[in-house]
């Protein structure tokens, strides 16, 4: 196929010509192979790479399944995935990630998957995997129940290294945990929920003290260290300034949602890390701006409805978000602070070099031909029962969106908006 005079994030016009699987030149009056696209007036980017999913399979196919997670990344210009351990069972043998391996099988999208820890974890069999990185590690309990201690962190940091695969970190101190104002959330139910006590609960302070703690242990142990949604300025200062084997990442909820939201969202807003203030929400996305934040992945963790419709304390933590990173982004670029630029290396090009995916995340010739067209002139108000993922909601409900008119995976056609139709090309490991 030839994609013909499509506009580059850089801004030049160019062709782009795929074989079978790749991409294999970039000029200009570029000789047609196979199908011509014409693609005057709108942009091409490389397919987004999600770096945290939660695709809910195995245990849990009621909240998400690979076959809907990946349509719905699809759908949202993301053509490939990393999926994180805490499903049933957690990821935390050899046999645990085979029986992923063989969910991830209906997967429309590239996918990742990572390996977990617990204290009845089997590091043996589990690096034995072909995994993209240890982790999420949980530093405290978050949906699933994962959360270990400083000891096993430890011991697993230096396995990592051992075994050559980053660490991925959820970096949240518990005993920093403020259980007071945890303890007064009201009984209301839903949006009708007091979902700021949530907030109040899991302080900033834990956070932060998280992530002073695990990018010391990583740095000490010569560790590439991944923080996973960082939510605080704080934090990601404290990354900008370690060694460059530590890099983090910031979800599109943490920068533009806040505390100010939650009572609109009610318990739909529960996650951890939690919506902070309003002023640090700005100065989180001011890092994401201006690259001291090194990529934004999702958190993608859906929920159903009537999961999230329940009092505070008994609603599960999590948003969906992974059809809706690159749409929201896209949409910041025409009348917010981002450059297109910015947004191909927040989502494509940094994922890629940060977790080694060497033929992904740039439009040239040799890579695979993951790619995402876009009209930036066309923005919708994103509507929850339009997206594909299970869950049917979203915390984004009326943002303006730049979705993509149709997404390739390795030259295949996954999605097409036209049609709302997905292809039937299997993703691969990319691990
Ligand atoms: N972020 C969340 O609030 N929830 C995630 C787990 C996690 O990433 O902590 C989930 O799997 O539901
Ligand atoms: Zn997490
Ligand atoms: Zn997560």
């Amino acid at each position: 196929m030839l994609v013909r005079n499509a506009r580059l994030a850089d801004g030049r016009v160019r062709d782009v010509r795929v074989e079978d699987t790749q991409v294999t030149a970039v000029g200009t009056g570029l000789d047609a192979v196979g199908e011509v696209i014409d693609a005057r007036e709108r942009l091409l980017l490389p397919g987004a790479i999600d770096v945290h999913v939660h695709f809910r399979e195995p245990g849990a196919p009621h909240k998400e399944t690979w076959r809907s997670g990946s349509r719905s990344a699809a759908a949202g210009g993301v053509t490939a995935v990393i999926d994180q351990p805490n499903t049933d069972p957690a990821t935390t043998t050899g046999a645990a990630f085979d029986q992923k391996e063989l969910c991830a099988g209906d997967s429309l999208v590239d996918y990742g998957i990572n390996g977990g820890v617990t204290e009845s974890w089997d590091p043996e069999t589990l690096f034995d995997r072909q995994l993209v990185a240890l982790g999420e590690v949980f530093l405290a309990d978050s949906t699933g129940e994962m959360g270990i201690d400083g000891d096993l962190f430890e011991d697993a940091v230096h396995r990592a290294v051992e075994a050559g695969v980053p660490v991925t970190v959820h970096a949240e101190d518990a005993t920093r945990f403020d259980t007071d104002a945890r303890d007064a959330a009201g009984d209301g139910v839903g949006k009708d929920a007091d979902a700021d006590a949530w907030s109040a609960y899991r302080t900033p302070e834990a956070e932060i003290a998280a992530v002073e703690r695990a990018v010391e242990v990583g740095a000490d142990a010569g560790a590439h260290l991944h923080v996973a949604h960082t939510s605080t300025p704080e934090a990601v200062d404290i990354v900008a300034d370690a060694p460059d084997r530590v890099t983090c990442e910031v979800t599109p909820h943490h920068c533009l949602l806040s505390r100010a939201d939650l009572d609109e969202l009610g318990t739909f807003g529960r996650m951890n890390p939690p919506l902070r203030s309003e002023t640090r929400r700005a100065a989180l996305y001011e890092r994401v701006v201006d690259g001291r934040v090194d990529l934004v992945a999702t958190d993608h963790a859906p929920h159903t409805r009537a999961e999230k419709e329940a009092p505070l304390l008994a609603a599960p933590s999590g948003v969906p978000g992974v059809e809706t990173m690159v749409p929201l982004l896209l949409a910041e670029t025409r009348d917010g602070p981002l450059t297109v630029e910015r947004v191909r290396d927040l989502t494509a090009a940094a994922p890629a070099a940060t977790f080694g995916l060497d033929r992904k995340g740039r439009i040239e010739a040799g890579m695979d031909a993951d790619l995402a067209l876009y009209d930036v002139a066309q923005t919708r108000p994103i509507d929850g029962a339009r997206l594909h993922s299970k869950c049917g909601w979203t915390p984004f409900e009326g943002f303006e969106g730049v979705f993509p008119e149709w997404t390739t995976v390795r030259g295949d056609r996954a999605y097409d908006a036209i049609m709302d139709t997905f292809g039937t090309a299997a993703g691969e490991n990319i691990g």
